[in-house]
């Protein structure tokens, strides 16, 4: 017999942000169905995996200004569900000195008044070692970031959810998406309604907004996700306060490049390369570019002499990037997370490779939004209207 049911909300897609606009919503007392394609927990998507940075460093001031309310709403969920999500351990920042993307970074967080250390050439090695710092980069540390453990708090989040009286149907595909006053939602498993609709589908994004005639120009890549062996173990290890680190832009390519200590397999660094090759979601494991491993590679043997140059675990993610106008110009970093006036109650929003860190946030903003209340951040930087694209739906 098929599923049927009348909401005050349905979210599709229990990644890390369908999940936090599951849990705020019900937080406010709203009756809500989270709907997965995949039986829960899952690695086919962008939030799985055991860990991401959390970091106030960033190139723009509304990044760093909303991770202030982030880090205070991620405590508040580790206070609330008495587990620990999240371990400071710095994030170093290296870079041309005299670069723009690296004294873009630096001065945001000086202009912010984020605590930071500045290294020298001298002292680098005091501070950080088995790194070499390469001549003519700077580096500071961002004193409060740190990790984020994901699956845990993809678990803790969901857990509350459904504690607050929230839905999860998990291994529900979403076929069908009808907008209206109330909106209908068929799944490969049933029909439900709801007075609106939240869509939270990462990579899928497209896939589900062709229901409703909406396309974004969206791109999905896949990351291979490296871990590197340590020669000595513990070496770089988060038990010494080996930082998380990124790096700017460096010899072997403009793209970040970015890490975490060793962690959680034991002995192995996670180091991994911000960009990678075009994939379809459901395609995934077709795509098998390995010219980032490469970069990686000669990156290793560069800066972390205390590492075997040769990823020993690959394994996969995705971004969903947005693009600027031509479509295949260099991708917009940013967040997308706007409000879709043309269809009728009812949100659309889709993230890129850094947007872990914001969930707690953008669960708020899609909560508040869908409630019709206005939003408490300033939403102007991700507005969908921002891409002169085809973005009223046919519908
Ligand atoms: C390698 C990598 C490293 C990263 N590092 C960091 C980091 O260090 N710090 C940070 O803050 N962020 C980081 N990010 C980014 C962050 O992980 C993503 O921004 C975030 O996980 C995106 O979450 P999401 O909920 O939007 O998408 P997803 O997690 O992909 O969730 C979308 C969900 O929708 C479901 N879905 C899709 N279609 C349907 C349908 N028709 N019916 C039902 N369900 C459907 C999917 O199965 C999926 O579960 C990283 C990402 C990657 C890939
Ligand atoms: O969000 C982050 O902190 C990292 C930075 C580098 C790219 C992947 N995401």
């Amino acid at each position: 017999m098929s599923a049927e049911g009348e909401y005050d909300c349905i979210v599709i897609g229990a990644g890390v942000q369908g999940s936090f606009t599951a849990y705020q919503l019900a937080k406010k007392n709203q009756k809500t169905l989270l709907l997965e394609q995949f039986l829960l927990p899952h690695s086919r998507g962008s939030s799985h995996g055991q860990t991401r940075i959390i970091r106030k460093a960033y190139d723009q001031d509304f990044y760093t200004h909303m991770m202030e309310e982030c880090y205070e709403l991620w405590a508040q969920l580790e206070r609330e569900a008495g587990v620990k999500l999240y371990r400071q351990t710095g994030l170093l920042v290296m870079g041309p000195e005299n670069s723009e993307s690296y004294q873009l970074f630096k001065v945001t967080l000086q202009k912010n008044k984020t605590p930071m250390v500045v290294l020298t050439h001298d002292n680098f090695s005091q501070h950080i070692p088995n790194v070499k710092l390469a001549p003519g980069d700077g580096a500071f540390v961002d004193i409060s970031a740190g990790v984020l453990y994901a699956d845990r708090a993809l678990r803790t989040v969901q857990g509350q959810f459904q504690k607050l009286g929230g839905v999860i149907r998990d291994k529900e595909t979403v076929t069908n998406i009808k907008p209206g006053p109330v909106v209908t939602v068929s799944t490969s498993a049933g029909v439900y309604r709801a007075k609106s609709l939240v869509i939270t589908a990462g990579p899928w994004t497209n896939k589900l907004l062709a229901h409703t005639g909406l396309q974004l120009p969206l791109e999905v890549v896949k990351i291979n996700v490296c871990y590197w062996k340590e020669k000595a173990p513990g070496s770089y290890s988060v038990k010494r306060r080996f930082p998380c680190f990124l790096l700017t832009e460096g010899e072997e390519s403009k793209e970040h490049i970015y890490g975490l200590p060793s962690n959680e397999y034991p002995g192995l660094v996670k180091i991994c390369y911000h960009m990678g090759s075009e994939t379809d979601p459901d395609q995934r494991d077709k795509q098998t570019d390995k010219s980032d491993i490469e970069i990686l590679g000669q990156f290793v043997t560069r800066c972390f002499p205390g590492l075997v140059p040769e990823p020993a675990v690959v394994e996969s993610c995705m971004y969903t990037w947005s693009l600027r106008r031509p479509l295949k110009q260099p991708p917009i970093v940013h967040i997308m997370n706007d409000y879709q006036p043309y269809l009728s109650q009812s949100e659309a929003r889709t993230n890129c490779g850094h947007g872990f860190k914001f969930g707690p946030v953008i669960g708020k903003l899609l909560c508040e939004l869908s409630l019709g209340e206005m939003p408490s951040n300033d939403l102007s930087p991700f507005r969908i209207r921002r891409f002169h694209t085809k973005t009223k739906s046919a519908l």
